[in-house]
């Protein structure tokens, strides 16, 4: 049967006009899921970051389990603790927003009960996977000590534990009372001392074969923003952390650096290296993010 020349006419009209009307349109992105950390030092990086991304998913869980959810392929993109990229050099960094440090940090604190040269047994936060190596690291290269590894539980209090030295990081680490310490280090401050260089705890990462376009920008601009908003960030939160505004508006301003430079990058290259030589980690990734990037 063949079709009326006119209704043949207005079918290809309609098809070259939905097949124009359809490559003019943006692709619709598959949703990601997306982890971020569940601590005070992510506000800034996650403002306004769901308005930002509708559609897509935002969880927020402690970096250890970020790390083991990406791995898992539980989720696509997550803020990572920077040192699993020396087990996952398929990930890839997708954002110039970190959590990082210029000198002292507050909320990643080396305790110790005995003096630092002495250290046998060092709990670990299980929150932490960065900053388990960079207390190793400094416990070598400052005192020579290789001590045996506890885990802190995230449920269990510092005091809960029988250790000589105990990491804490995240919110609990921030205002901790240095009651019967011998001695107590900011990670911070001991890796500015140690090298002169800036040093980076976590990073926006994503699994290879995930086309980040959308959130790449999204986290840039939610950083951009949060930076902009400290004190209304410190205002919503100081209250639910038991902490006073001008502590949590300090700590954010003052203490955290959320910008993966190229200084960033070069203190990234350097925690590698030297962990790599102490044999803390399995191999020194090599990582490129900006073109300003140029390796030690
Ligand atoms: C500064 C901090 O940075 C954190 C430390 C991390 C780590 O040690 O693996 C990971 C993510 C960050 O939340 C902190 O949690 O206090």
């Amino acid at each position: 049967m063949s079709v009326p020349f006119s209704a043949a006419i207005g079918n290809a009209f309609f098809q070259i006009l939905t097949h124009s009307f359809m490559t003019h349109l943006p692709a619709k992105s598959t949703p990601l899921r997306i982890g971020a950390v569940n601590y005070l030092n992510t506000k800034p990086l996650v403002y306004g970051l769901a308005g930002e991304l509708p559609g897509h998913e935002l969880s927020f869980e402690l970096p250890s389990q970020l790390a083991d959810r990406l791995a898992a392929g539980e989720l696509d993109v997550a803020l990572a603790p920077c040192v699993e990229l020396s087990k996952h050099p398929e990930w890839s960094i997708i954002s110039s927003a970190c959590i990082g440090c210029l000198g002292p940090v507050l909320s990643v604190q080396l305790l110790f009960r005995c003096p630092p040269n002495e250290v046998r047994t060092l709990a670990l936060d299980e929150g932490s996977r960065t900053s388990v190596i960079l207390a190793q690291l400094l416990l070598q290269e400052h005192c020579g000590v290789c001590p045996e590894l506890l885990p802190l539980s995230i449920d269990a209090a510092p005091e809960d534990v029988v250790a000589d030295a105990i990491l804490v990081i995240g919110d609990r680490a921030i205002n901790l009372s240095s009651d019967q310490l011998v001695e107590r280090w900011d990670l911070g401050q001991r890796w500015r001392d140690l090298t002169g260089l800036p040093f980076v705890f976590a990073l926006w990462v994503a699994r290879p074969g995930i086309d980040t376009s959308e959130v790449e920008r999204a986290l840039n601009t939610a950083r951009d923003r949060g930076s902009r908003h400290l004190p209304a960030i410190a205002a919503e939160h100081a209250r639910e952390l038991g902490l006073s505004e001008q502590l949590v508006l300090s700590y954010l301003r003052d203490n955290l650096n959320f910008q993966f430079g190229a200084p960033e990058q070069r203190a990234l290259a350097e925690f590698f290296r030297r962990a790599r030589h102490l044999q803390l980690i399995d191999h020194a990734p090599e990582f490129t993010f900006d073109t300003e990037f140029t390796p030690l």
